[in-house]
């Protein structure tokens, strides 16, 4: 079974280009795990310009399935987690600057840095996970972390099934068996959507979670959120 985590940063940007508190972010926490989803997942950036800091600690006592919090490991965003202490964090190295995640890490640079940190979360009982594009050897750099699970950016996928290139999902099956294979968990992330979910679900072998945001709330305006949420774990199964 795949879980779907749902990440509710785009409620947070709506709700913060108002400055008060609509949508209220907390509820519709609550609301998407009643319709369903196995999991939520928060991204707070160092400028908040979505999730902010306060809401990772408000969502926590409301979170009662997976809770996932993804984000670039500098100290600020370290301390918040070892307090928290989510289900699972997601090590993603972004720029600063960046608008959303745009590579994954390269495992084998950032070796020996990521063994301290996913050291420290695992020790503190959190399960780790980090984000990577789909190649190979990135795979078997993660490995070499200690991270119990690895991420897939799905971006290339999402951007190639778009276009009718279907051999688009050849390198993230490859790097899916080779995780497999080393007993990493697969996760995957970034631009997945009702469109292109099902075809990638069917052909990535042991997907334990998908976190989706920006497409689940854009197809929730039209289709409303309790559907959606249900027609994303129709296509799951
Ligand atoms: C790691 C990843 O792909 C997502 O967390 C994505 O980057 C969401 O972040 P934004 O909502 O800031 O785009
Ligand atoms: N880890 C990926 C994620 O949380 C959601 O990414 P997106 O669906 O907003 O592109």
């Amino acid at each position: 079974m795949t879980k779907l985590s749902v990440n509710i940063n785009k409620i947070a940007t709506l709700r913060n280009s108002r400055g008060g508190d609509v949508p209220n972010v907390v509820e519709f926490a609550k609301d998407v795990q009643r319709f369903g989803a196995q999991g939520i997942t928060i991204h707070p950036r160092p400028d908040e310009r979505h999730i902010k800091y306060q809401d990772a600690y408000d969502l926590k006592s409301v979170v009662n399935t997976e809770y996932n919090i993804e984000g670039n490991p500098i100290p600020k965003f370290i301390d918040l987690v070892l307090d928290i202490r989510p289900t699972q964090v997601t090590l993603v190295p972004d720029a600063e600057d960046a608008i959303t995640s745009n590579a994954g890490w390269d495992t084998i640079k950032h070796k020996d840095f990521l063994i301290d940190v996913i050291k420290e979360f695992k020790s503190n009982g959190i399960r780790t996970s980090i984000f990577v594009d789909p190649n190979l050897h990135q795979i078997e750099g993660a490995k070499e972390t200690g991270t119990d699970r690895v991420e897939l950016y799905t971006e290339a996928y999402a951007h190639h099934y778009k276009l009718g290139n279907k051999e688009g999902i050849n390198p993230y099956m490859e790097c899916a068996g080779l995780a497999n294979a080393l007993q990493l968990g697969v996760n995957a992330g970034h631009d997945l959507s009702l469109d292109n979910i099902r075809y990638f679900k069917e052909n990535i072998p042991g997907l334990l979670e998908v976190s989706i945001g920006h497409a689940l709330v854009a197809e929730s305006l039209y289709l409303g959120v309790e559907n959606v949420i249900q027609m994303y774990l129709h296509r799951l199964k």
